[in-house]
């Protein structure tokens, strides 16, 4: 056998749903990459025979492999913070407070239109390292503090240029309607245009964008109008996404389903019929436990509904100087079970699998089988739910991506 290389001496979470031992698991297993991609994978006895001075060995110590780790969400192209905001919230005010005063995401956008793109990019390379290291091999990067076409252009064009200069992939989603800019303050409707007719355009032409996304929220974007500018998006040739039911039931989930939205994020409010709508579409449910821990909020999302209609769950940081300034996609396996009581290997499966499944890549990475992409990490653990359990001392010891050994 002639191969790039290859691991022994480790066990590995597959992630593999046709896989029926939890986490797909396979122990006293090897791996074998070639040309990017997992040439072979399997139990260590039954490796085929390969000569090991043609290739390097790589030995797991009895360590865990899975997938590289996907974060499905984040906003993490951006400058300033909200640290102010953060103290205002401790002495009372609401985040929808602050929203309505013009803070919140408002004050994002304006030190955000004031930024360079190197800064924006130095930010934004700094944050993509920190959860490299964790083990994140694919993230989404959104817009969103622009909400105006130069500055929308601007961030989209960091987070392309971040994929291409950094080993993590990144996927970027255009957010344009993501809050209501104080210019248009007084005409909501002129500003959903703007975003539609000015802003969509330019992000298509130059290729910006992967996907586009909106926040339909009372403080935000109505129902109509977030129909708008996903169908308006959709027929664009963008996947489409939503950030839905986070502080209030305004049926943007079912909406967005029926649109074949590839995923709706937050449903704190999500009701059984958004459910049944995700699970009728295929449509994946992202929990956000980062934002519902940072904003104390107390409303559960629907988890046992989401369990009963076999709704793909997602966990993403999310991860913004408003909501979630979290900068750790392996902190988000502890929220997701600690908060939203999922289970370790749903948590896991949450960013891994599912998320390659809301970000649409699923037939090249989230998951580890013979002819998938070769993005993986070796984590010191002794079981996969170790992941989820402690946090703080980062376990991870290698990351291999795109076939390519990249952190040791
Ligand atoms: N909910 C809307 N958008 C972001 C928050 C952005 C911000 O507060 O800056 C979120 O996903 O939580
Ligand atoms: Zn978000």
């Amino acid at each position: 056998m002639s191969w790039d290389h290859v691991w022994i001496d480790v066990n590995i979470a597959t992630m593999d749903p046709d896989n029926s031992a939890a986490y797909g698991a396979i122990t006293d297993a090897a791996i074998a990459v070639k040309d990017g991609k997992i040439a072979w994978l399997g139990p260590r006895k039954e490796l085929p025979d390969f000569d090991v001075f043609d290739m390097p060995v790589y030995r797991g110590r009895g360590g865990w492999i899975t997938p590289g780790l996907i974060d499905a969400h984040t906003h993490l192209v951006f400058a300033g913070n909200r640290a102010n905001e953060f103290e205002m919230r401790l002495e009372g005010a609401s985040y929808e407070d602050i929203a309505r005063a013009g803070g919140g995401i408002i004050s994002t956008v304006n030190a955000c239109r004031e930024a360079e793109e190197a800064e924006l990019f130095d930010l934004g390379r700094q944050r993509l390292n920190a959860l490299a290291k964790e083990g994140v091999t694919t993230v989404e990067i959104k817009s969103g503090y622009g909400l105006n076409t130069e500055t929308e252009v601007k961030l989209l064009k960091v987070a392309r240029e971040l994929g291409r200069n950094h080993h993590v992939d990144v996927k970027t989603t255009f957010l344009g309607a993501h809050a209501i800019p104080p210019e248009y303050k007084h005409d909501t409707e002129a500003y959903v245009d703007l975003v539609i007719n000015e802003m969509l355009p330019a992000v298509i032409e130059q290729n910006l964008a992967d996907a586009a996304d909106v926040f339909c929220e009372n403080i935000a974007f109505n129902l109509d109008q977030t129909e708008r500018v996903l169908t308006a998006a959709k027929t664009a040739g963008l996947e489409i996404k939503l950030h839905a039911e986070q502080l209030s039931n305004m049926g943007g989930s079912t909406m967005a389903a029926k649109l074949g939205a590839k995923s709706v994020d937050h449903i704190e409010y999500l009701d059984e019929a958004g459910v049944k709508a995700l699970a009728e579409s295929g449509t994946c449910a992202t929990l956000l436990p980062g934002a519902f821990y940072f904003l104390r909020e107390t409303k559960m999302p629907p988890i046992e509904l989401l369990r009963q209609y076999n709704v793909p769950i997602v966990v993403a940081s999310d991860f913004n100087p408003g909501s979630s300034p979290i900068c750790s996609t392996l902190l988000m396996l502890n929220m997701a079970c600690t908060l939203f009581k999922l289970t370790p290997e749903e948590a896991l499966k949450g960013i891994t699998v599912n998320a390659a499944k809301a970000l649409g890549i699923e037939q090249n990475v989230g998951m580890l089988a013979q002819g998938m992409q070769a993005d993986f990490c070796l984590w010191d653990i002794a079981t996969p739910a170790q992941l989820a359990y402690a946090y703080g001392v980062n376990p991870c010891k290698d990351v291999v991506k795109n076939g390519v050994l990249v952190h040791q």
